[in-house]
């Protein structure tokens, strides 16, 4: 088998709110074009890491962060600019949240403000993205109706080609099926292995199944800490550390 490409590094990362630490020396090596799933009970941290990773700390007050995090090998927190990290690395959120305006203003916003204005463009733009986002059949005939009119899974699969349409590289994802129904979860999750053909995929989720579904590897966070970190099957089948199996065996949590 082929030796699995790094695609970010973390070392070290230690993160405080004011005086109260969230991430606890967290070591982890993430690989190219797989999914990883963050799993864990609430609070742990899970979030906050996965936000180190695109810096969106970075806009919150009295956040204190030590460590690297490597990207392709460069310190994100010495050598980038944050716009290009932020287009390099795109980001679901649990809540879809599109934007008032119609489904193709939405697709393309990102392109627009990085200054692409020729309309034949623009629809290429808004059908591809929305074919990896396995939304165009349900959406080519109302490009111009407001995207809030779609229904929550749509509108979460609009914001996942919204990400898409500025080509990024790496897709984090935060509890995104957690406000859908099963039929939506379902979507979301069967395009989650699509994507990783071309996409580096990191996911929080607080639902187990996921995570043993849809990921290659997993980590397990408790109060802060990566506690265990391996291939899904590994961690699902045997876990090295006591306390990640009793989290997935459902003793907390
Ligand atoms: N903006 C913030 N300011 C202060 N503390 C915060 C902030 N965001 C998160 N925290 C704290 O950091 C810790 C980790 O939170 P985080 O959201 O990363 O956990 P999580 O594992 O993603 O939880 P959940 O599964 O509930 O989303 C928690 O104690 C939380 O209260």
């Amino acid at each position: 088998m082929m030796k699995e490409k790094i695609k970010i590094s973390a070392k070290n990362i230690n993160l405080y709110y004011g005086r109260s630490q969230a991430l606890k020396n967290i070591n982890m090596d993430i690989p190219e074009k797989k999914v990883t799933a963050l799993i864990g009970p609430s609070g742990c941290g899970k979030s906050t890491f996965l936000k180190t990773i695109n810096r969106m700390n970075d806009l919150i007050n009295n956040v204190t962060i030590t460590g690297q995090i490597y990207i392709d090998e460069a310190n994100i927190y010495e050598e980038t600019d944050t716009v290009e990290l932020r287009k390099k690395v795109g980001m679901v959120f649990q809540k879809p949240n599109p934007f008032p305006m119609s489904i193709y203003d939405n697709v393309v916003y990102g392109s627009r403000i990085h200054g692409v204005k020729v309309k034949t463009k623009l629809d290429e733009i808004v059908e591809k993205s929305l074919r990896s986002a396995a939304l165009w059949d349900e959406v080519k005939d109302r490009l111009k109706q407001n995207a809030l009119s779609l229904s929550g899974g749509q509108q979460q699969r609009l914001c996942i080609a919204r990400v898409l349409a500025v080509e990024p590289e790496i897709l984090l994802m935060d509890e995104p099926t957690s406000a859908l129904d099963p039929i939506s979860t379902q979507k979301i999750e069967d395009l989650a292995d699509v994507l990783k053909e071309k996409y580096t995929i990191i996911i929080v989720t607080h639902n187990m199944q996921q995570a043993a579904r849809i990921s290659d590897k997993t980590a397990f966070f408790l109060h802060g800490e990566a506690v265990e970190y391996n291939d899904t099957d590994a961690i699902f089948s045997n876990p090295s550390d006591k306390r990640t199996e009793d989290y997935i065996t459902g003793r907390f949590g």
